[in-house]
């Protein structure tokens, strides 16, 4: 038998490490409201090999895309809904996840999970496990929504909304790369292999990305098309624009490539190791602040401001399916309060007929459509500077009250993109 090593050296059945480590991600997300990326090292620590570690994430983000699902099929199968947290539901999510989602073996999936629940529920797993694959039980092929997840964005964006996010969870999303010189968008299509939705964007299905062409000269970088339409609000130009919110960099890169002299701020140490990085990569430059918007000031009006606000990220929830377990109404409320106040003090750093993007990467109308209005309610110095059709992509359309709202469903032909608003704001003269 191969034998691998948990973190506490006892000899395990190989495949048992990543297995736990799933469970460890999932009780991060759950229960204690983590950010599955943010949970990662801490879960995977005593795991050597990197094939385990991104087996124990892909297990993990798998469940929690077809978490509902996977808990209507538990509950069918017990007499009495076992509890949320209960380590015998746990257990059965990841295998059952992994036998009909991720192509593993029943034995396998079953064999490296039931050490898990040893000195517990073990035959209740296995029972319930058994009862499932002997009805081969399935997956539906469209996945279901949290429950509170439907109601608020059925509330917010009705049925097309709810069917296109059930949808996009199904599929993997594309691969999305902005090129730094968009006069040579054609030529990364066709050395690449992808379709481009307008210039300076190419769409993948996928890839691994260090090995893709372009990647190590620093042609081009990974952005979703949706996250690269705030930069480009702001076009080209020679003067001064301040990235707020700025790491890992997507849009300080963007601005830079258009001609801009940037200043990037962000409070996060780490993300700027990130941007730093992205910069070195493709050879591109911008002054970088370390510090908190809320706290911080530029020494003179800037020609442009992007604010790439701090938010719940639900619109990113194809590629970070814990947005959907983890994040609250109240978590809602609070990052439109901090959104709010950022807003109020970096409006004050645009120079009089300069412009002012901002843009969140929520679903949520509180961090989008409703700051807005807020803002203009207070700030007469501000009027939107309506988004062009011309500016976008085709089969994506400004609101008639002229900025943009992205939604599960959009772009669903060509493959979605993530869900975003954005607004342009131009400061009186
Ligand atoms: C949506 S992400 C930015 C993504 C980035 N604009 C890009 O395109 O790559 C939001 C960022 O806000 C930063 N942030 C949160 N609160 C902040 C604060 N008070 N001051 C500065 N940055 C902050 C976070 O560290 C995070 O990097």
């Amino acid at each position: 038998m191969i034998l691998a090593y948990s973190n506490t050296a006892q000899p395990e059945p190989a495949g048992v490490p990543a297995r736990r480590a799933a469970l460890r991600l999932l009780d991060a997300v759950l229960r204690q409201g983590l950010p599955l990326e943010a949970a990662l090292d801490r879960a995977t620590s005593g795991i050597d090999r990197a094939d385990d570690r991104a087996l124990a994430h892909a297990i993990a983000a798998e469940t929690l895309r077809r978490l509902p699902d996977l808990d209507a099929l538990i509950d069918s199968a017990t007499a009495r809904p076992l509890p949320d947290d209960a380590k015998a539901r746990a257990a059965l999510r990841i295998a059952l996840v992994q036998t009909l989602a991720l192509g593993t073996p029943a034995h396998a999936a079953i064999s490296t999970v039931l050490p898990l629940v040893d000195g517990g529920p073990r035959k209740l797993v296995h029972g319930v496990f058994g009862t499932l694959s002997r009805q081969n039980a399935s997956l539906p092929e469209i996945p279901t929504l949290p429950d509170p997840v439907a109601i608020r964005w059925h509330a917010a964006w009705g049925d097309d909304a709810i069917e296109g996010a059930e949808h996009a969870i199904a599929a993997p999303p594309p691969l999305d790369l902005v090129i730094a010189d968009p006069a040579t968008t054609d030529r990364w299509v066709e050395e690449l292999g992808g379709v481009s939705l307008m210039p300076g964007h190419v769409r993948l299905p996928g890839g691994h990305v260090p090995e893709l062409p372009g990647f190590e000269e620093g042609a081009w970088w990974v952005q979703d098309i949706a996250a690269s339409l705030p930069a480009r609000l702001i076009g080209r130009g020679a003067g001064v624009a301040l990235d707020l919110c700025a790491a890992p960099g997507g849009k300080t890169m963007q601005l830079a490539s258009a001609g801009w002299q940037v200043t990037s701020v962000d409070s996060a140490q780490s993300r700027l190791a990130r941007l730093h990085d992205n910069l070195a990569r493709t050879k591109l430059s911008a002054d970088v602040v370390t510090a908190d918007v809320l706290k911080w000031a530029p020494a003179a009006p800037a020609d442009a401001v992007l604010l790439d606000a701090p938010c719940s990220a639900t619109g990113i929830f194809r590629r970070h399916p814990d947005v959907l377990h983890r994040v609250r109404p109240s978590q809602i409320s609070e990052m439109a309060a901090l959104q709010e106040k950022m807003l109020a003090r970096t409006a004050d750093w645009v120079r009089p007929g300069g412009v002012l993007v901002y843009a969140t990467c929520s679903l949520e109308p509180a961090e989008g459509e409703q700051q807005l209005k807020r803002f203009l309610g207070t700030r007469s110095d501000y009027a939107i500077d309506p988004i062009r059709q011309e500016e976008l992509p085709d089969g994506l359309a400004a609101h008639a009250g002229g900025y943009l709202r992205t939604l599960p469903g959009t772009l669903a032909d060509q493959g979605g993109c993530d869900g975003f608003f954005m607004a342009r704001l131009r400061r009186a003269v």
